[in-house]
C-alpha cells in the first residue's frame, strides 16, 4: 500500500491550489438552513456538489425529501446520495460517508474580519469563510480524495456510498425517514460495511483525534405574548404586563452561571460516571490553554482538563441562544414587544432519554410560569431534538482510521467524545446495524458556529490524505468487532 499512498499524497500536493479553489466555490453559496430566505442557496449549494462528483465520474442523485407539517411553502433541500467508482465492485470493502452541505447563518455585522462568504486566505494559511470547517472543508475532503486518486493513477480501494444533507444545522429535517428506508434491502445504502462521518474537530491543535460519542440536542422555544401589538413603553409601562419581563424571568430559572441545569430531576437522568470512565480523561491530550484559546478569554467554568473535558462531553448542558421578537439593535428603542420566543437548548448525554427530558422541561417552565401569576399566555414547545451516541472504538473502523492518522500526522489519535451533536449518527447506527466513525478534520481554533470561522490549509490538505488514507487502510483491516 506504502507506494500507492505516497503517489496519492504527491497528487494533493499537486493539486492543492485546485482544492482551495473548490472551496472557496462552495464557500461563495450562502447555504444557510436556517434562514428560509436561504432555501434556493442551499438547494444550489446541493445541486452544486452533485455536479462537482458527477464530473469525476461518480453516479449521484439528488433525492427529494419534501416538505415539513406546517412549512409546507418550503421544500427541504435534497440529499445528495452517490457512489464511486459508479459500478460496484464486489470484492470490495463498501464505506458510507456522509457530512453535510448547509451552513449556520453569517453576517459580516455579527463581527466578522472578513467577508463570510468569501474564502479569504491569510499569509498564515488560516481559510477564513462559514462553513470552511464545519462542513463544507470536510465534504470536499471526499470529493478531492477521488479527484486526487484519478490524478495519481491508482484504483479506489473502496466502494464508496455518500449522503450529503442540507438541513443538518437545522436538526436534519427529513432525514431520519430517508436513511431508515434506504438502508432496507434492495435499497441504496443497503450494502454499507461501516460508516465514517468527518464533521467535527480535534480537541487541540496539534493532536489529531478519533471520535466516538456525541452529545444529543433538544431544542426549546418559550412564547410568552400578551398586548395585540407592541406598545409604547412610555403610554403602557406600568400599566400593560410585559411578555418580556415575564420571559427573562422564566429563562432566568433555567441554569447558573456555573452551568448548573436548575431544571429538577434532569441530573438524576445522567448515567453514572464509572471510576474506569473517570480515568480515560487524564491521558487525553487537552490543556485548559486549549480551550482559552479556542473560546478567545480565561472564561472557563472550571480551572481543571478533567471536569472541562466532562463538562463538554459527559454531562447535559443548557445554553440560551437568543430572543425572537425583542429589540435587539444598537441605539435606545423604546418599545414594549408584544410577542417574544425565547429559544434554549439541552446537550443530553447517556442514559437522559429525549421524552424524559421534554416532560422535565415543560413541567418546570409551566410551574416557573405560573409563578408569576401573569396574564400573559405561555407555550412552550420541542423544536427539534436527536439523541446522544456513543460507539466502540476497538471496531476494525477505528483501527483502520488510527492507522491512517499515524501515517499522515506521524501520531496515534487520541479516543475522544464530542460535545456537539450529529443526529443521524446515531440513525445510521442503527439503521445499518454497522459501526460508525467520525473523523475530524478541522482543530479546536476554527470556530464553528462563531464569526471568523475558518480552516487551516494544513489540516484541509493533510485532511484530504486521512480520508483517502482511511480508506486504503479500512479496505485492508481485518474483521474483528468489538
Ligand atoms: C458537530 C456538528 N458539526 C454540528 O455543528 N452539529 C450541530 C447540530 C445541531 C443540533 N441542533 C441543531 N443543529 C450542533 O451540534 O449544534
Ligand atoms: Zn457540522
Ligand atoms: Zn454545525
Amino acid at each position: 500500500m506504502a507506494p500507492q499512498l505516497e503517489s496519492y499524497y504527491k497528487a494533493i500536493d499537486g493539486l492543492t491550489d485546485t482544492f482551495i479553489d473548490r472551496l472557496a466555490e462552495a464557500v461563495a453559496i450562502p447555504s444557510i438552513s436556517a434562514e428560509e430566505a436561504r432555501r434556493p442557496d442551499v438547494v444550489k449549494m446541493g445541486h452544486w456538489l452533485k455536479s462537482q462528483l458527477e464530473t469525476l465520474g461518480a453516479s449521484m442523485e439528488a433525492r427529494e425529501l419534501g416538505k415539513r407539517p406546517g412549512k409546507e411553502h418550503l421544500t427541504l433541500p435534497p440529499a445528495i446520495i452517490g457512489r464511486y467508482p459508479a459500478k460496484k465492485d464486489e470484492s470490495k470493502r463498501t464505506i458510507l460517508v456522509y457530512g453535510h452541505y448547509d451552513v449556520q447563518p453569517a453576517e459580516k455585522s455579527d463581527g466578522w474580519n472578513t467577508e463570510p462568504f468569501k474564502l479569504s486566505v491569510d499569509s498564515k494559511g488560516r481559510m477564513y469563510g462559514r462553513g470552511s470547517t464545519d462542513d463544507k472543508g470536510p465534504v470536499l475532503g471526499w470529493v478531492n480524495a477521488i479527484q486526487a486518486h484519478q490524478k495519481a493513477g491508482i484504483e479506489f480501494p473502496v466502494n464508496l456510498l455518500m449522503c450529503f444533507e442540507g438541513m443538518e444545522e437545522y436538526g436534519s429535517e427529513g432525514l431520519d425517514d430517508f436513511i431508515i428506508a434506504e438502508c432496507k434491502p434492495g435499497k441504496f445504502f443497503e450494502d454499507a460495511d461501516a460508516v465514517c462521518i468527518s464533521d467535527n474537530y480535534w480537541l487541540g491543535t496539534e493532536k489529531p483525534c478519533l471520535t466516538y460519542g456525541l452529545r444529543g440536542c433538544s431544542y426549546y422555544s418559550i412564547e410568552i405574548s400578551g398586548p395585540g401589538q407592541d406598545l409604547h413603553s412610555g403610554v403602557y409601562g406600568g400599566t400593560a404586563q410585559e411578555p418580556m419581563t415575564d420571559l427573562v424571568r422564566v429563562m432566568g430559572g433555567l441554569v447558573d452561571t456555573n452551568g448548573t441545569i436548575l431544571i429538577p430531576g434532569i441530573k438524576d437522568l445522567v448515567a453514572p460516571v464509572t471510576d474506569d470512565e473517570q480515568a480515560l480523561y487524564k491521558n487525553i491530550a487537552f490543556e485548559m490553554s486549549n480551550l482559552y484559546e479556542s473560546i478567545g478569554s480565561e472564561t472557563g467554568i472550571f480551572p481543571d482538563k478533567e471536569r472541562t473535558l466532562m463538562g463538554r462531553w459527559r454531562y447535559p448542558s443548557l445554553s440560551i441562544h437568543g430572543v425572537e421578537g425583542a429589540f435587539s439593535a444598537p441605539g435606545a428603542k423604546t418599545v414594549i414587544p408584544a410577542k417574544v420566543i425565547g429559544k434554549f437548548s439541552i446537550r443530553t448525554v447517556p442514559n437522559m432519554e429525549p421524552d424524559d427530558v421534554d416532560k422535565l422541561v415543560y413541567a418546570h417552565v409551566e410551574k416557573a410560569f405560573a409563578g408569576l401569576k401573569s396574564k400573559n399566555t405561555l407555550k412552550v414547545s420541542l423544536q427539534h431534538s436527536g439523541k446522544w451516541w456513543v460507539a466502540s472504538p476497538k471496531h476494525w473502523n477505528f483501527t483502520a482510521a488510527a492507522k491512517a492518522v499515524e501515517k499522515v500526522w506521524g501520531v496515534k489519535p487520541d479516543l475522544t467524545r464530542e460535545g456537539g451533536s450529529i443526529p443521524v449518527t446515531l440513525t445510521f447506527e442503527q439503521a445499518t446495524g454497522k459501526n460508525v466513525l467520525l473523523l475530524p478534520m478541522g482543530s479546536s481554533t476554527d470556530a464553528a458556529h462563531s464569526i471568523n470561522e475558518k480552516l487551516d490549509k494544513k489540516n484541509y490538505i493533510e485532511g484530504i490524505k486521512l480520508l483517502g488514507s482511511y480508506l486504503h487502510y479500512v479496505a485492508e483491516e481485518p474483521m474483528s468487532v468489538a
